[in-house]
């Protein structure tokens, strides 16, 4: 679980490479199985030297500038949005901070129905009108020659937050809830699925070609209680946005689920991101063809030599097979990776022809 506890800094910038100027980015061809030349490539990284995260994540020029870093440096065919899934909980009455060396930390961590009660419904032009902005105005920036990718937190991984009041060892806040005050749970899931629809809608309308749905924390759950608990908000979810928005491409994220993957598909996305324990061949198969696929190179394998990254490379895009599939880490990027070897990951991605 690392992409977010990860800060990377990118130092220095590259002259920016000359991409010609295309109809629609590679990554949304690759995900609706036309015939790509190549899989899109990106990655989920970094940070800067700026003052604390909620002050770099909610100003329109911060998360801009942090937002097109690595497109500066190595031209990805996507451009994540720098904020965090937690950006929402202040909006919905939830008060919240980030503190550098603990993460996440949730002032009042919420126990009883009452505390549920609280919770307001998230109105994101309101809360967060600067993720508005800030895609609006990347995608002006990036200007369709990489996708730009929104996100938000699944229901129960921003559940397990709320409960246990920041990160967790053993989730037994929320499992002590969930297995003794379903009721309670079940009306926190409902609010934050209700919110993250607006705001999956309010991210595409702002700009957002690709959004990815983050449940970091599904891994915890055995698999009934993740039918329980997660599936039917994650399914309500999908839905809810192609139901207004059919042609986003919908991408789920859930790290250390391997034991999952058949749930995952069940959910109705487009695209599920496969982490390294998977092996890549055997999670296309698992999926099934309609599903594309996501990542799974190890992070860890970008601290190996560049033999070692080209030839892991070369073998996750030759077990993913050809089109739906967009190359990527299994997780984000992990602190001290050498940036030649990020700047080598990416050249070699953008040099494979199927
Ligand atoms: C860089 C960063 C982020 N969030 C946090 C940091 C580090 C703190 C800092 O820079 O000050 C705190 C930050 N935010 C969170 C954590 C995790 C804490 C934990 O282990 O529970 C931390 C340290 C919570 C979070 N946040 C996120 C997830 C899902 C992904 C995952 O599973 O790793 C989760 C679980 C998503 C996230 N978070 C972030 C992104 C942007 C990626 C990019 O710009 O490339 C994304 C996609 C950005």
């Amino acid at each position: 679980m690392l992409s977010c506890r990860t800060v990377w800094f990118i130092s220095g910038s590259v002259a920016e490479p000359q991409v010609a100027s295309v109809a629609e980015p590679l990554l949304l061809n690759a995900v609706r199985g036309d015939d790509v030349e190549r899989p899109p490539v990106w990655l989920m990284r970094q940070a800067g030297r700026y003052p604390s995260f909620r002050e770099r994540s909610e100003n329109v020029d911060l998360v801009v500038e942090i937002s097109l870093q690595p497109w500066k440096v190595f031209k990805p065919d996507g451009v994540i949005l720098f904020s965090d899934i937690l950006t929402p909980l202040s909006g919905m009455n939830i008060p919240f901070d980030i503190v550098k060396g603990k993460g996440p930390v949730i002032f009042d961590p919420l126990q009883t129905a009452d505390d549920v009660g609280q919770v307001r419904e998230f109105v994101p032009q309101e809360s967060v009108p600067y993720v508005g902005e800030a895609l609006t105005i990347l995608r002006k920036e990036v200007d369709n020659k990489a996708a730009v990718l929104g996100f938000v937190g699944a229901p129960f991984t921003l559940a397990s937050y709320v409960v246990e009041g920041g990160s967790s060892k053993h989730f037994s806040k929320i499992k002590r809830l969930a297995f003794s005050q379903p009721k309670v749970l079940h009306a926190l899931l409902q609010k934050f699925t209700t919110s993250m629809i607006k705001y999956i809608r309010y991210q595409a309308d702002s700009g957002a070609q690709a959004v990815q749905i983050f449940d970091s924390w599904a891994t915890e759950l055995s698999p009934v209680d993740f039918e329980e608990f997660s599936l039917p908000y994650l399914k309500q979810i999908v839905d809810a946005v192609k139901e207004t928005h059919p042609d986003l491409p919908l991408i789920l994220y859930a790290s250390g689920s391997g034991g999952l993957l058949e749930r995952l598909a069940l959910t109705g996305v487009d695209v599920v991101s496969l982490d390294w324990t998977v092996d890549m061949a055997e999670g296309r198969r698992r999926l099934g063809p309609n599903i594309a696929v996501q990542g799974n190179v190890d992070p860890g394998v970008l601290f190996g030599s560049k033999e070692f990254i080209t030839s892991r490379i070369n073998d996750t895009v030759r077990k993913a097979g050809r089109g739906k599939h967009i190359l990527n880490l299994g997780h984000g990027i992990v602190v001290g990776t050498p940036e030649e070897n990020v700047a080598h990951f990416f050249e070699v991605a953008k040099d494979i022809r199927y």
